[in-house]
């Protein structure tokens, strides 16, 4: 793969039995340094599934039934697990929606962060605190230092999500994955946490952003490329101006009529 791909999926498909059968893919798609990428699609599209195979997260009822995901100088669905346990959450980085589920309630916020960073490089912990007080300041947490010691509830739901994208960028990652990363926030902080996001995609020289979406809108804005997700599978994908300009799939002009709110 040449040097400037992050990310090359080939040919995945995976399936799910739990809820109905499910069969996302065949899905190729290859990311390249500072993109950023949208998957976008229905509720139940399978957005979630396939960014659970990037980050390593599939429930058991999921199986992956072909294909490839190149990352670094391998393929993420064969490594074994020490491999699998050091890129998850440190060269691949997850921002989640929901940052009151995701965050441990009785842990003050820097500590969490700190944890995740220690998981993964020995630092010292007087270390690790100034490394999260960087990062911190770095997703424009006011007052970093007292924040630190603040517990999830006492921070508002833009300021916890804040402390969600320094979760997942702490380990300085190449990839971020990012599952519908400002849904349940207000619509300027929702603008405020992407821009962030993409502020800190695009800083960094080998660093690429799949951003997994049901908002056209939030498409337009932040991504270079997309992919329609249609019931697993792929209705179209390309630059994000040619859907735009000239849908081709169904779903995609759907979703396109929504974003535009008529
Ligand atoms: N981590 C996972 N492990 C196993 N199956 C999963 C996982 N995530 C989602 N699924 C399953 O994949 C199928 C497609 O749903 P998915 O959640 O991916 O859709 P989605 O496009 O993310 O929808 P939404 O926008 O509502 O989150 C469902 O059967 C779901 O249960």
């Amino acid at each position: 793969m040449p040097d400037t791909l992050v990310l090359d999926v080939a040919g995945l498909e995976v399936g799910n039995d739990a809820d109905r059968p499910f069969t996302l893919g065949p899905l190729d798609l290859a990311l390249a340094a500072r993109e950023i990428v949208g998957v976008v699609g229905d509720s139940g599209a399978g957005k979630s599934l396939f960014v659970s195979t990037l980050t390593q997260t599939l429930r058991p009822s999921a199986t992956v039934v072909s294909g490839e995901v190149r990352f670094e100088d391998a393929d993420l669905l064969t490594l074994d697990h020490r491999r699998q346990q050091r890129i998850r959450g440190a060269r691949i980085g997850f921002i989640g929606s929901n940052p009151h589920g995701l965050l441990h309630p009785m842990l003050p916020v820097g500590r969490q962060v700190a944890n995740v960073l220690r998981a993964h490089e020995a630092v010292s912990k007087t270390e690790a605190r100034a490394r999260v007080l960087d990062m911190f300041s770095a997703v424009g947490i006011p007052d970093p230092a007292r924040r630190l010691d603040a517990y999830p509830h006492e921070l508002s739901g833009g300021m916890a999500q804040r402390v969600v994208i320094a979760v997942g960028l702490i380990c300085d990652p190449d990839l971020i994955v990012a599952d519908e990363p400002t849904a349940g926030l207000d619509v300027t902080i929702q603008a405020q946490v992407l821009e962030l996001i993409e502020a800190l995609v695009r800083s960094r020289e080998n660093r690429a952003l799949l951003l997994a979406t049901r908002d056209l809108g939030i498409v337009a804005r932040f991504c270079d490329r997309v992919v329609v997700l249609d019931d697993g599978q792929v209705a179209e994908q390309g630059p994000v101006r040619d859907l735009f300009r000239t849908p081709e799939a169904a779903i995609s002009r759907e979703l396109l009529t929504a974003a535009r709110g008529f």
